[in-house]
């Protein structure tokens, strides 16, 4: 089955396990066509399982996936949807021993590459050099050009954005909005919260290989996007913080963190009745998403990884 009102991307209980290990399990969304589709998870969630399946890199233990229309488990099918898919690996790697403009133009042999050019002033590299002298940033950009050199119809990425510099990270933003002014669709990992804010209509959750959430960007932010962290000359209890527009409050020396939803009348009003000692208002992290909806953030390493680097944006 193929023809242009499928989904560019369905998948169905798609389920893999590495030995005993969960990569993902039951995974089941559709994304549209035009959209921008963020995925969103901390390290070792799922992700990059997913996106590998999507690719055929992968056989699922159990469900189906299918690229535009196309079943990834036939290989003739699948081959047929690559020609309209541009891939972005999260470990981008090519030959060492040639150079950026030879990368390009193997690429290009295989599927087209009619942007090339203008790609390449928006993401310039040193196109003569060899690969292996690249930084990690330019080949981050190299793998930009040669997976949108093609126009295609769906880009998956993986983390497209990690290495890239925010001047670069914000034409690449502007790339993905261009793409679905003219109807294409974007699917890329991520576990930064501000970039999947910034530019994606919906965002599927991932955690520990299971889809917890799908919505808008607005829906899942809109109970508790925004973090109030107060601390008051006097000592009441956190309950009494909660009011309309509050998602949670917890207290912790002396401080109350407040995850609302980004009316601060309310809370001006409620801390009128307190002496404020101090006060920071900022947009929610994803740690702050996966504690408001779960109570608690994941655990092991992966979200304090994750934390750190959310909030130096
Ligand atoms: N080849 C493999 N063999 C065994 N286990 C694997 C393999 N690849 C991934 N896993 C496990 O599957 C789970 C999901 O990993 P995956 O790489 O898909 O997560 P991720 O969300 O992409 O993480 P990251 O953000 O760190 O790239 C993890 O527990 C991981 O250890």
């Amino acid at each position: 089955m193929s023809n242009a009102d499928s989904p560019p991307i369905d998948i169905e209980s798609l389920t893999k396990y590495y030995g005993d290990v969960r990569g993902v399990e039951a995974l089941t969304f559709t994304v549209e066509r035009g959209e921008i589709f963020g995925f969103l998870g901390p390290n070792g969630a799922g992700k990059s399982t997913a996106i590998r399946l999507l690719l055929g890199l992968l056989k699922p233990t159990e469900g189906v996936a299918s690229l535009l229309g196309r079943d990834v488990t036939d290989r003739n099918e699948l081959r047929d949807a690559k020609r309209h898919v541009g891939y972005l690996p999260s470990d981008v790697t090519f030959y060492d021993r040639v150079t950026g403009a030879a990368v390009l133009d193997h690429f290009g042999r295989l599927r087209g590459d009619e942007r090339r050019d203008e790609l390449l002033e928006r993401f310039p590299v040193p196109l003569d050099r060899n690969v292996n002298a690249y930084s990690s940033g330019n080949r981050q950009k190299l793998a930009v050009v040669a997976a949108f050199m093609h126009e295609p119809e769906l880009a998956i990425m993986d983390e497209p954005t990690s290495g890239l510099d925010p001047l670069v990270q914000n034409e690449f933003y502007e790339l993905l909005e261009e793409r679905q002014a003219a109807g294409r669709t974007s699917f890329f990992s991520s576990h930064v919260l501000s970039e999947v804010r910034r530019v994606c209509d919906r965002v599927g959750i991932i955690r520990n290989g299971r889809l917890i959430e799908l919505d808008t960007v607005e829906n899942i932010l809109a109970a508790g996007g925004t973090i109030a962290t107060v601390r008051l000359a006097e000592d009441p209890p956190a309950a009494a913080l909660e009011f309309p527009g509050v998602a949670r409050v917890d207290r912790q020396d002396g401080t109350y963190r407040l995850a609302l939803a980004r009316e601060f009348d309310a809370l001006i009003d409620r801390l009128s009745e307190y002496t404020v000692l101090e006060m920071e208002v900022r947009e929610a992290s994803i740690e702050d998403v996966f504690m408001h909806f779960y109570g608690e953030t994941d655990d092991g390493t992966a979200d304090s990884e994750v934390t750190e680097e959310d909030t130096r944006r």
